[in-house]
């Protein structure tokens, strides 16, 4: 049972090809089996397990687990309704000797394992099996899905039926968008990958902890990266940002504004036209409190003209043309209505529309939610694993655009200065817990930094 940051996320398409890959298709069934057993064995401890199991593969798992927990010494019973379809379920299912009760009588146990569904669903669950699985959810104590939860769309996250939140749920060799994107993710609970053997690669990957540069005996201020904040009408959210950059490690903050006070160590200093001609800039972040009056499409084009690396967010989104030419390495940090404003109607998962929209744009773009998606014009992605729901309050965002801004200027390329910024952001959140505010959440930067 792994934990899933740095994983490759594969589609139902590219699983299947990894499962064909790797030979013997019962043998594969049998070692996911085995691995269920084991890991659903250690979270049920004594208690006793039922396993729901469906007429497909995921069902084969669940009789296999079954079989194998038996014989270790668990209390196991079987419900289903389908008689199993596939060869290797069918095997499966005459090699399970118990009992199997029908799924609207069964009875509940403290433990309830899903095996009724994985990566094969194809339509909404039929109504009574959809009913019965929620009712021996909500009396269970503890609810493992093997694979997916049922009802899930495997490829992009929505759900055809809406499965019950489980605790637990036992990724087979990868994780899948679905574990990642919402709604789906946040059905499934914790996720963890059992490893079965099949080699997993891909271009998508689970977001893994970055790694920083932390400055030397022969550091200074400039060396750490430099950040100019293009500021506007709205000088909080400029200043949020700002005080980002300083708390994700930025040595020297420019806030380019209106505004004045704490925190001193920023260098305040009036918006000019040249106020970018520092060559010592590592990094331009514009947008957040920019407005979108007089001037503002003027300050934009300075900075994307100052040939500095740019974090371009919130106000300067409706203001850019993605499809016109830049020659700096940019970050986009699009929420869901800013990503629709600037890049139509997305089709497919959200996977799918960042990584087509960081090709259109020749960025990295950052699309933010709970399922926040990072993907670079090469077609790498990253997926960050569940955020804290409190981070839907004003100047999350323009927190996050100044942590990049600072990644940016530490070096970073874009696509890892990008990845950074959202785990910095997440892990800050994190130590924040409840009903926190934007500035309380600047600041925690500096404790997961
Ligand atoms: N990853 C790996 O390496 C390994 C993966 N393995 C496991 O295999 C799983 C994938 O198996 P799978 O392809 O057989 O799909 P699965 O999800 O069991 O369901 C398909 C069946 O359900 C049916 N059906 C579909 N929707 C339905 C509905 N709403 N209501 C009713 N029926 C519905 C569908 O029939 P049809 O659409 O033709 O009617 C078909 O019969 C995977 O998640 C993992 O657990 C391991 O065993 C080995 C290693
Ligand atoms: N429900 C949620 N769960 C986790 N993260 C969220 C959620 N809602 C928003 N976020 C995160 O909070 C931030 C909000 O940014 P944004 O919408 O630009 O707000 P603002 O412009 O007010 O700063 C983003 O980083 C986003 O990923
Ligand atoms: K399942």
């Amino acid at each position: 049972m792994t934990p899933i940051d740095g994983y490759p996320i594969l589609t139902t398409a590219a699983m299947r090809a990894a499962e064909e890959a790797c030979g013997d298709p019962a043998m594969l069934m049998e070692r996911a089996g085995a691995a269920v057993a084991a890991a659903v064995g250690r979270l049920a401890g004594g208690s006793a397990i039922l396993i729901l199991c469906g007429p497909g593969n995921n069902g084969g798992d669940g009789y296999v687990a079954a079989r194998l927990m038996t014989a270790a010494g668990h209390a196991v019973r079987v419900a289903a309704d389908d008689e199993p379809r596939s060869a290797l379920a069918i095997d499966a299912r005459r090699r399970w000797t118990g009992p199997v009760e029908p799924l609207g009588t069964a009875l509940p146990a403290p433990i309830l394992v899903d095996a009724l569904f994985g990566t094969g669903l194809t339509r909404p669950l039929e109504n009574r099996t959809a009913a019965a699985l929620h009712r021996l959810a909500d009396a269970a104590s503890l609810r493992i899905a093997i694979d997916l939860p049922s009802g899930v769309a495997t490829d992009d996250g929505t759900v055809p039926t809406m499965p019950p939140r489980f605790d637990v749920t036992l990724a087979l060799a990868a994780p899948k968008p679905a574990h990642l994107l919402q709604p789906a993710a946040r059905q499934a609970g914790r996720v963890r990958v059992l490893d079965i053997g099949v080699p997993v690669t891909g271009d998508a990957h689970v977001l893994a902890r970055p790694v920083l540069p932390d400055p030397g005996p022969e550091s200074h201020k400039y060396s750490r990266g430099m950040v100019a904040v293009v500021g506007g009408d709205m000088a909080g959210a400029a200043e949020l940002a700002s005080l980002a950059a300083m708390r994700a490690g930025a040595g020297y903050v420019l806030y380019l504004g209106e505004g004045q006070g704490p925190p001193h160590g920023l260098v305040r200093r009036r918006w000019s036209p040249d106020a970018l001609d520092d060559p010592r800039i590592g990094a331009v972040v514009i947008g957040p409190g920019l407005g979108r009056g007089d001037g503002t499409g003027a300050r934009l084009a300075t900075a994307i003209g100052s040939g500095h690396e740019l974090v371009i967010d919130g106000d300067a989104l409706r203001l850019l043309d993605v499809d016109a030419p830049r020659t700096a390495t940019t970050i986009l940090t699009p929420h869901a209505g800013e990503f629709a404003h600037l890049f139509g109607k997305a089709w497919g998962s959200k996977i799918d529309a960042t990584r087509m929209a960081a090709r259109r744009a020749d960025a990295v773009i950052v699309h933010k939610g709970a399922d926040t998606v990072i993907a670079a014009p090469d077609g790498r992605v990253a997926v960050s694993a569940g955020s804290s729901d409190w981070l839907s309050a004003a100047g999350t965002g323009d927190v996050l655009a100044g942590a990049a801004g600072a990644m940016l200027a530490a070096g970073l390329p874009p696509f890892e200065a990008a990845g950074a910024a959202v785990w910095l952001h997440r892990a800050a959140a994190a130590v924040c817990g409840r009903s926190f505010i934007a500035d309380d959440l600047a600041a925690a930067l500096s404790r997961v930094r």
